[in-house]
């Protein structure tokens, strides 16, 4: 039986809802999974930190009070984050990096996953900033360390969108895709087709655990165009920039414009598209897109996500699930584990 010791860095609604999983689930990860999950450091830049190689108790991390300097109240806690430490020296064999995203240096996060790295240690993360922006250079570091470096909650939260594709469609032909990729924006949609005013729809996504810290990057496409990225790099071998994709996003959008499109038969949805040019180039964009009600994502409301990849041989393979959620995102993080464990576990 395997335990991993391991150390969440950034303890908002992604991490806490991996606590809450440790606590209630870690004796049927035990029996159904081979392993088990000991968390021995947790540290966040509102909340603190604190270090128990023993092991702390998930529940109680779980319902901890989100105040600022909430660790210092548990023994051993301090009100400040020492990142560094919690990653180097907690006696951690993993770390799960769920601080926020940052699309435009993908820092501070890229340097906690390159910290743990180089220490040998395996990284989980559901932050898009690291992988769009230095993805190459931290997989190459893990390889180097002999380490996992896994982030399927990255592109459409617990729905397994890469490990789908890299695992069952080689051979198939993957040209392209087009998806809804932002689980904010696709409920704002819905929601404001439901008659609900932008702001108000924008502040009911943030209270889900949706949202980003900065929700202007799910409303203007920032976050898609960083998914967009990922996944073209990832599944058509490209090696796109953020600055190769051109972006817009829904905050034009009006009520009058979303009834407009249904009186025509048709629904605004923001995509996120990549096609393989004929030169073997790939194209990649970001927009609002007014689609036939029935164009198979048109269908897709809430803050579920749906990916359409483009196959030689297969025509369209359309995946659909959760793209956002506290616990969504947190069983992506067992995911990248469960995987972990498979190529690393018996090492
Ligand atoms: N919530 C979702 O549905 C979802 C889905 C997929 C991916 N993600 C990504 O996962 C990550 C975490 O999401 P979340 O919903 O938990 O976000 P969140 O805003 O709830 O939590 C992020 C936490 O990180 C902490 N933090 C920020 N900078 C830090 C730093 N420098 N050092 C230590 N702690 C720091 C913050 O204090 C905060 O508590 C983000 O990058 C997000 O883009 C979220
Ligand atoms: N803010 C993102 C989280 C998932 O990456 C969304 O709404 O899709």
């Amino acid at each position: 039986m395997t335990e991993y010791k391991i150390a969440l860095v950034g303890f908002g609604g992604v991490n806490r809802g991996l606590a809450r999983l440790v606590a209630e689930r870690n004796a049927a990860w035990q029996r159904e999974l081979g392993f088990s999950l000991k968390i021995v450091g947790v540290t966040d830049l509102f909340l603190g930190s604190l270090i128990d190689r023993d092991g702390l108790d998930a529940a109680q991390l779980a319902d901890l009070p989100a105040i600022k300097g909430a660790f210092a109240t548990l023994p051993g806690g301090t009100a400040e984050a020492f990142n560094e430490a919690v990653i180097k020296q907690s006696g951690a064999d993993l770390i799960a990096e769920a601080t926020f995203t940052n699309p435009v240096d993908g820092e501070p996060a890229a340097t906690f996953c390159r910290w743990a790295l180089e220490s040998g240690k395996h990284v989980v993360t559901t932050n898009k900033g690291p992988i769009a922006l230095h993805g190459a250079e931290l997989k190459a570091l893990a390889r180097r360390n002999g380490v996992a470096f896994e982030y399927e909650g990255a592109v459409m939260s617990g729905t397994p969108v890469i490990r789908m594709a890299r695992q069952t469609l080689p051979g198939a032909g993957i040209v392209g895709f087009e998806g809804i990729l932002n689980g904010t924006s696709n409920y704002v949609l819905t929601r404001m087709e439901e008659g609900l005013g932008f702001d108000a729809a924008v502040a009911k996504a943030q209270e889900l655990g949706y949202a980003e810290a900065d929700p202007t990057a799910d409303v203007e496409g920032h976050d898609v165009r960083l998914k967009v990225v990922i996944l073209a790099n990832e599944l058509l071998d490209a090696h796109l920039s953020v600055s190769d994709v051109a972006c817009s996003g829904i905050s034009a959008l009006t009520p009058a414009d979303l009834a407009q499109a249904r009186e025509e038969g048709a629904r605004w949805k923001l995509i996120g598209s990549a096609q393989r040019q004929a030169d073997g180039s790939v194209s990649a964009r970001v927009e609002a897109r007014k689609l036939d009600l029935g164009h198979p994502l048109a269908g897709i409301t809430g803050a579920t996500n749906a990916l359409a990849f483009n196959t030689e041989l297969l025509g369209a393979v359309t995946l659909s699930g959760p793209g956002a959620g506290r616990i969504e995102t947190a069983f992506a993080l067992l995911s990248d584990i469960v995987a972990l464990h498979a190529t690393h576990g018996r090492q």
